[in-house]
């Protein structure tokens, strides 16, 4: 039997048709959500995604604007525009494409955007609100695949949840949001021994790698719900995921295509934190 494809791209549209109501309110009360996008350097995948960011936030009446910075630039420069950005009361939301050039200390930069503007959910503050379970801005990503396992009636408490990556961005916040919510919690990494042996007994496999096709079928148990967030582009110019798409789906009880899986949910769950953003700012809900 072949699994349940979860249609990312069609519960993205879902998910902002039911968002799209709480901008309206907001744009009617004269407060239009406003975010801001800082890239550095000229990374072709990065203006990929800020332009899909950009398209998406006008079609839901979100104001966004793009900092684009040379490879070269200062990291003074960008500490700069965004301390400027958290003192601009039009934008609510404030993300840092990443990766940054080398030349950049990653952690100095995160740590300037103003916390209740900190959409990714990076800042430091809010990974530790995430992790004591006081929770301010889910990690876009990882949240994508919250609501991917919510829509689909997927039961998280009590199952071994198996999540293989351990980055700030995706495998780490997406751990502790799969244990927040009861799951027995696995992380491997490229320093796991005998991989298989975990990825075996999951109930629900998350796998964000960057390595095209690394799990295979014989690694996945019958009917498990397999997350892909890996995101490859093969020298053909095509995308894959970090799964063998085609074989781990005749295994799998429901898997995640690539393209429009967690990707486009990613970008949806950006749109909503901005517009929670500029809710609080409304409402001078003060967050810390
Ligand atoms: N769909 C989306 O919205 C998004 C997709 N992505 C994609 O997800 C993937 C992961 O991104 P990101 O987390 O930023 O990547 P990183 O490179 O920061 O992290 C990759 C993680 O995978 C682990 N890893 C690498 N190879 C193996 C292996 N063979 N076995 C077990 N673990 C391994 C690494 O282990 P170690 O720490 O030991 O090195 C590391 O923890 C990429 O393809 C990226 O493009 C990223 C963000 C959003
Ligand atoms: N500060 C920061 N926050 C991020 O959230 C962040 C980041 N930096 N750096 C890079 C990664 C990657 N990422 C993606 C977003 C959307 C798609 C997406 O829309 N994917 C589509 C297709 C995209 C395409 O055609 O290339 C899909 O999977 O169907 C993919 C990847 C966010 N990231």
């Amino acid at each position: 039997m072949s699994a349940q494809i979860i249609d990312g791209k069609k519960l993205a549209e879902l998910v902002r048709t039911e968002w799209s109501a709480r901008a309206e309110k907001l744009i009617q009360l004269g407060i239009k959500p406003g975010l801001a996008v800082i890239i550095v350097g000229d990374n072709a995948a990065s203006s990929i995604y800020v332009r899909n960011k950009v398209r998406a936030c006008s079609e839901i009446g979100i104001y966004s604007e793009v900092h684009n910075f040379p490879q070269h630039a200062d990291q003074d420069e960008v500490l700069q525009c965004i301390q400027a950005l958290n003192q601009n009361p039009h934008i609510h939301g404030i993300l840092v494409q990443l990766p940054l050039p080398a030349h950049f200390e990653n952690n100095r930069v995160i740590a300037s955007i103003a916390v209740e503007k900190d959409v990714d959910g990076f800042h430091h503050y809010n990974v530790g609100a995430l992790v004591t379970g006081n929770t301010i801005f889910s990690p876009c990503t990882p949240y994508g695949v919250m609501v991917m396992l919510e829509r689909n009636r997927i039961p998280i408490e009590g199952q071994h949840a198996v999540v293989i990556g351990r980055s700030n961005i995706v495998g780490k916040p997406m751990a502790f949001m799969l244990l927040e919510q009861g799951a027995t919690v696995t992380i491997c990494t490229s320093k796991t021994r005998n991989l298989q042996q975990f990825t075996k007994n999951a109930d629900i496999l998350v796998v964000a790698t960057g390595k095209p096709r690394m799990v295979t079928a014989g690694m996945v148990k019958p009917g498990a719900v397999v997350i892909d967030v890996g995101i490859n582009r093969l020298p053909d110019g095509k995308l894959c995921g970090d799964v063998d798409y085609d074989a781990v789906k005749e295994v799998a009880g429901f898997i995640t295509p690539v393209p429009g899986g967690v990707g486009p949910m990613t970008i949806t769950m950006l749109l909503c934190n901005t517009i929670l953003a500029a809710e609080r700012a409304q409402t001078g809900l003060k967050i810390r």
